[in-house]
């Protein structure tokens, strides 16, 4: 099979890909302790508000501010001490801060009627058990959250599709949802193909390999929130290619495979994507390095992805063009896909009109953070565990230089 298809770059590629993926997967309600990197299946609301009163963020005394404007160390304003609110009390039941007078607060309990203000204790001194001395003014509004400042009654907190970290798990037990609607995560089938793969417990003979494509995968699957299954080792064989991607079409939300997908006599990859249904085969190459010869399919709405079988490659194309597809059900042009900057340590050369990912190491050196390339080919798993990032070169560079800074994404 010749060059079919004019290479894409990683944008056009999500773009061929989104344009006919229909990701609608199905709504479960899980306890909040369990929704944890699950994506929210609809926006969410604020039923109550948070705090739900008025509440003081020190220690120290409730007070109306004006009755210590102009207070000095040397000239303090003496307040009486006609009350104290204890925590999880509601002080609009004991009764109200008067002019004059002070009640005694814990830092978070909630601020009496008639006080507008906190003063901290530091800035007090006990005249007698009922006199204080305030030794510094207090604004109004100081040393308070208001209530509903934190979170508005009726508010939207959180947004469908939203994946849940755990300060939102936090926010969501604040505003009382203990059960979340969930997406339940994409399945995806992961077929590893060729001749001389074997088993993970079997000895490889002369000419053979131990599978590695099936566990990187799976794990890079279950790291992006998703359901990998394995279909195991499939021979390159297009009928048995076939049957197998039949099969797991059927199961699954997306499938992947890898090896098979370059132009050589026995790669069948691109021929049995293109067999099973429409829109088929959108695109056989991406003009990256490692990763070129990749397929890209979408089979009634599930997308199909052949990936290079060597390991390196395999994996980085599955963290350009599956990973975000798993977090988000679409290609979004997220600005912090490679959120990190550091100064690379050598030289590299790389083609102009093509994207080049390094496998770098990252640490910090004077002060900065600097990203030393793995070096080595990418049929070699060892470099990207020794490698703690994946950094890109744009398509227009022809290379980039010691200390240039980069942009990596951490694995
Ligand atoms: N004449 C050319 N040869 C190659 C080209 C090229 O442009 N012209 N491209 C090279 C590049 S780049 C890559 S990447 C590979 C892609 O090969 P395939 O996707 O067709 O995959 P295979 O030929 O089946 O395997 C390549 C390599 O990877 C090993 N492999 C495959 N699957 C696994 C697995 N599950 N676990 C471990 N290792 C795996 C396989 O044994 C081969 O060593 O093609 C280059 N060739
Ligand atoms: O581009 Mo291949 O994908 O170098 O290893």
């Amino acid at each position: 099979m010749g060059e079919l298809f004019q290479a894409r770059t990683v944008w056009e590629a999500r773009e061929l890909l989104g344009e006919h993926i229909k990701a609608d997967y199905p709504v479960e309600q899980v306890p909040l302790l369990e929704a944890m990197g699950r994506r929210l299946a609809q926006d969410l609301t604020a039923l109550d508000a948070v705090p739900g009163f008025t509440r003081s963020t020190v220690d120290g005394f409730a007070v109306r501010a004006r009755d210590t404007f102009g207070a000095t160390e040397s000239l303090p304003a003496y307040l009486d001490v006609t009350g104290e609110v204890l925590m999880g009390q509601d002080a609009a039941a004991i009764g109200e801060v008067g002019v004059g007078q002070a009640w005694r607060m814990p830092t978070g309990g909630m601020l009496p009627p008639g006080a507008d203000a906190v003063v901290m204790v530091e800035y007090t001194e006990d005249l007698d058990e009922l006199t204080i001395g305030v030794t510094r003014p207090v604004a109004p509004g100081e040393n308070i959250v208001l209530a509903g400042e934190d979170i508005a009654a009726g508010a939207g907190v959180l947004s469908r599709g939203h994946l849940l970290r755990p300060q939102d798990l936090g926010l969501l037990g604040a505003v009382g949802v203990s059960s979340v609607p969930v997406l339940v995560p994409p399945k995806v089938g992961i077929i590893s193909t060729g001749d001389e793969l074997v088993e993970t417990w079997e000895q490889p003979g002369p000419g053979q390999v131990r599978d590695i494509n099936s566990y990187a995968l799976y794990g890079q699957a279950v790291a992006a929130g998703a359901q990998p299954h394995i279909y195991g080792i499939v021979r390159d064989n297009f009928n048995l290619l076939l049957d197998r991607l039949k099969q797991a079409l059927v199961e699954c939300d997306m499938v992947l495979l890898s090896g098979g997908s370059s132009i050589g006599t026995r790669d069948v990859a691109a021929r049995a994507l293109d067999t099973l249904g429409s829109p088929g085969v959108l695109f056989h190459g991406i003009s990256i390095k490692p990763g070129k010869p990749t397929v890209g399919a979408v089979v009634e709405g599930k997308p199909v992805i052949g990936l290079p079988g060597h390991p390196v490659s395999a994996m980085v194309v599955f963290d350009l063009l599956v990973t975000p597809l798993l977090r988000h059900g679409v290609y979004l042009d997220d600005p912090l896909e490679f959120p990190v900057r550091a100064r690379l340590t050598r030289n590299m050369r790389s083609a102009s009109g093509r994207e080049d990912y390094l496998r770098v190491r990252l640490y910090q050196e004077n002060g900065e953070l600097v990203a030393d390339p793995v070096l080595g080919k990418s049929g070699l798993i060892s470099t990207m565990v020794r490698a703690t990032g994946l950094a890109r070169i744009a398509s227009e560079k022809e290379g980039v230089e010691a200390g240039d800074y980069i942009e990596v994404k951490l694995f």
